[in-house]
């Protein structure tokens, strides 16, 4: 069956926009549509220049025989931008307010859509960046690491705090959560991801960084490299901070807790993005 220009591009758009960061062969695009390997090559040069111009993302050509292509998302700062200051007005509420700083985030972290685009914009961040692996810790950072690593096409390792059974042999290590100076424990298996991976860390929220700290403490024994860091939402400065390099969509400018007011901002990924 031949198909038309028209109907190659949608098929072929939704097949890599499934597939980010998969090698696509020209010939299996070549099969499907039963089409010469010229036809898809003019294809996806026009699917390479709508998904630039409408800041979905780029294709990267791999040549040679084992060649093909790759779609890497990459959303635009005018696409995100809207994104994150709806996320800002949404989390600006004082109800969300919890002791010690924190932020009432499951809501948020609850909902797919607004998860999966965090994660777009988030994956965007490390378009030109090799990353095996994104790492969280459990709880709430499991969405968004899932959501990023989708779009990364990579495996997901999150950390526990305990030890179970079913994780095999683990890797423990302690380490003082920042803000509650408390000691706290992360373990993880030992077949969680091979000797030598870069990694993304992912999580909702960094306050004094703690938490981040221990999940770069917990890599060393993996010998793993730090591929970036990634956080939803940043509290407001605070002199402890344990972690200087990281990228934030939103960040909370100003908490009083005893007043109960939030006020909130862009976190510092547009700025970084203009830096590189
Ligand atoms: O920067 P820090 O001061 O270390 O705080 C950030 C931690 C605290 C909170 O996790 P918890 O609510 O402790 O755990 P869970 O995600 O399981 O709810 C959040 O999800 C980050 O992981």
């Amino acid at each position: 069956m031949k198909f038309r220009r028209s109907e190659r591009l949608i098929d072929m758009t939704s097949y890599l926009l499934d597939h980010p960061r998969h090698l696509v062969p020209l010939t299996f695009f070549a099969e499907r549509y039963s089409s010469a390997k010229s036809s898809i090559s003019e294809d996806l040069a026009i699917v390479k220049e709508t998904f630039e111009q409408r800041g979905i993302g780029t294709l990267q050509t791999v040549a040679g025989a084992a060649g093909g292509v790759k779609f890497f998302v990459n959303v635009s700062d005018e696409e995100a931008r809207p994104f994150v200051n709806e996320l800002c007005s949404l989390i600006a509420h004082p109800d969300r307010l919890l002791p010690g700083g924190y932020l009432y985030l499951t809501d948020i972290l609850g909902n797919p859509t607004i998860v999966q685009k965090a994660g777009r914009i988030i994956a965007s961040a490390y378009v030109n960046t090799k990353i095996d692996v994104v790492m969280t810790v459990a709880t709430k950072g499991i969405p968004l690491a899932y959501a990023v690593a989708s779009q990364l096409n990579t495996p997901v390792v999150i950390v526990r705090r305990d030890s179970k059974v079913t994780e095999g042999p683990t890797v423990s290590i302690n380490y003082v959560s920042g803000s509650a100076k408390r000691i706290q424990t992360m373990v993880l298996s030992k077949r969680s991801m091979p000797e030598g991976s870069r990694v993304l860390i992912v999580d909702d929220f960094m306050k004094a960084g703690g938490t981040v700290m221990g999940m770069i403490s917990l890599l060393e024994e993996f010998n793993g490299t730090v591929a970036g860091i990634a956080v939803l939402v940043e509290a407001e400065k605070i002199e402890e901070r344990l972690v200087d390099e990281y990228k934030s969509l939103v960040k909370l400018t100003d908490v009083n807790v005893k007043e109960k007011t939030i006020q909130v901002a862009e976190g510092n990924y547009f700025k970084r993005r203009t830096e590189e």
